[in-house]
């Protein structure tokens, strides 16, 4: 009896040592990102690409301004004065992508004299049904370029900064202040409550769109005295495992392209002090029956970390630490399997090509699976796998031994999940999961087969 108690403290000794060592590395990594991100914008700054050059001001519109912007000039509330306060204004838009791009196309074409366009991330083929500035030519470059050179044909006289890099706490204190209206046009928590605290200190509007399916959000946070900023709404991050992300969940292009276009027309209510700002509100939009709701949200915080009179928070802090999630919408590879729980996919390839008899379970959702299968795959959604209601169909595969089981999705995820799932009620049972999921099969065993 003792030496069984023995035996499990040891056990549990070795887990919390290889524990302590996990949470080493990755403290080692974090540091390392810092002293990386600290040197990119080092760089930044000996570049001299940060600062927006001192802005020209005008003070009369010419006859090509008059020409182009006419059926905007005409409109009683905008008139001239409010083209010329767009005409000397600056923009700063985090994210290029399906938000982004509408949202600088409207800006541009109004005739907003100076928009920062900040994106770390590259144009790909995937982004091309919703961020309509890119193009299939300029798959590959920068999506900050890409969107200057369409922002340019659609505008000349538009002057435009590009800032090819994250956005991040070292360079938003130095990329920020020089611009009148920030657009929140990006897809992840970290960098949502970073532009909130960096607005909020700077006192900056914050034009805030979401998208995702079917539906969209829009506010304006840090507006005016009274208007509330990010954290008086959400004072704390959601789980990381309670976020989805468009590559995850899909979105519809004509969504973000909806609440991209709102954003345009938020900032130059903004700028030009026109109509009623979207503050202390928020714009739900219902894509798949078409309905606007416009809701009321609670004001300022009275104890609010970042925009109360006495805030914790008066400077930019980690933010993928403090959220638990990158300033990326890319999922991170989870590790729930030990190694004896998984097979690579060339492996499972030969098992498969030799006829051996098991059974292959493809845990994404329906319409994923409809896109592509792997040979002989079952779709069993990981949801039926955790209610544990596949347990039936497949009775007589999980009674005998013959029938190994394997588990594949996307990227190799969920598959774990389901894995460690499956595990508790066959402990016995012969249940591995494809390692990085059909992404991996695609590079390693066909590449003819899609990716997605
Ligand atoms: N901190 C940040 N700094 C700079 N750019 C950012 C930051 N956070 C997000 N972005 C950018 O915001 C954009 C968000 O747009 P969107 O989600 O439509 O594009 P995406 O990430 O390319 O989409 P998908 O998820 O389909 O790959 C992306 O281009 C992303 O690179
Ligand atoms: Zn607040």
């Amino acid at each position: 009896m003792i030496a069984a108690t023995a035996d499990s403290f040891e056990i549990e000794k070795a887990k919390l040592c290889r524990k302590i060592a996990e949470l080493q590395a990755a403290l080692n990594a974090k540091d390392q990102k810092l002293r990386e991100l600290q040197l990119a914008a080092d760089n930044l700054l000996a570049e001299g690409e940060v600062q927006l050059a001192p802005r020209d001001h005008y003070t009369e519109l010419s006859n090509d301004d008059i020409a182009r912007y006419s059926r905007q000039l005409i409109l009683t509330d905008f008139g001239v004065s409010g083209q010329m306060k767009l005409k000397n204004s600056a923009v700063l838009i985090v994210g290029l992508g399906g938000l982004g791009c509408p949202a600088a196309q409207y800006l541009a074409s109004a005739g907003c004299g100076n928009l920062g366009l900040v994106d770390y991330d590259e144009v790909e083929p995937s982004n091309l049904h919703r961020q309509t500035l890119h193009t299939v030519s300029r798959c590959g470059i920068s999506k900050a370029e890409s969107a200057r050179i369409a922002l340019l044909e659609l505008n000349p006289h538009c002057r435009i900064i590009c800032y090819s890099n994250l956005l991040n706490s070292f360079n938003a204190m130095q990329i920020i202040p020089a611009y009148d209206v920030i657009l929140d046009c990006s897809d992840n928590v970290a960098t949502r409550y970073l532009l909130n605290d960096a607005c909020s200190i700077l006192q900056k509007p914050l034009v805030s769109g979401s998208a995702l399916k079917m539906d969209g959000q829009l506010t304006v946070y840090c507006y005016g005295e009274n208007g509330p900023c990010y954290r008086c709404i959400y004072p704390v991050p959601p789980p990381p495992e309670a976020v989805t992300n468009c590559g995850d969940g899909g979105v519809l292009g004509a969504v973000t392209g909806t609440i991209g276009a709102l954003q345009a027309m938020e900032a130059i209510k903004v700028i030009v002090g026109l109509g009623e700002v979207l503050a202390g509100r928020m714009l739900i939009f219902d894509g798949s029956s078409c309905q606007f709701r416009n809701i009321k949200i609670r004001g300022k915080r009275p104890n609010c970390h970042v925009c109360s009179s006495q805030p914790l928070i008066t400077g930019l802090i980690d933010y993928e630490l403090f959220c638990g999630m990158n300033a990326n919408d890319k999922d991170n590879a989870l590790q729930l399997l030990e190694p004896e729980q998984r097979i690579n996919v060339l492996d499972y390839h030969k098992l498969a090509t030799e006829k051996k008899s098991h059974l292959l379970l493809d845990v994404r959702p329906p319409a994923e699976f409809e896109i592509c299968q792997l040979p002989d795959a079952v779709n069993v959604p990981l949801a039926q796998i955790l209610d544990d209601s596949y347990v039936q169909r497949f009775a007589q595969q999980l009674e005998s031994k013959e029938y190994p089981i394997f588990v594949v999705c996307r990227r190799g995820n969920d598959s774990q999940i389901a894995v460690q799932h499956m595990k508790t009620r066959f402990p016995d049972h012969s249940i591995r999961d494809l390692e990085d999921g059909m992404h991996a099969w695609t590079k390693l065993v066909d590449q003819n087969f899609p990716i997605y």
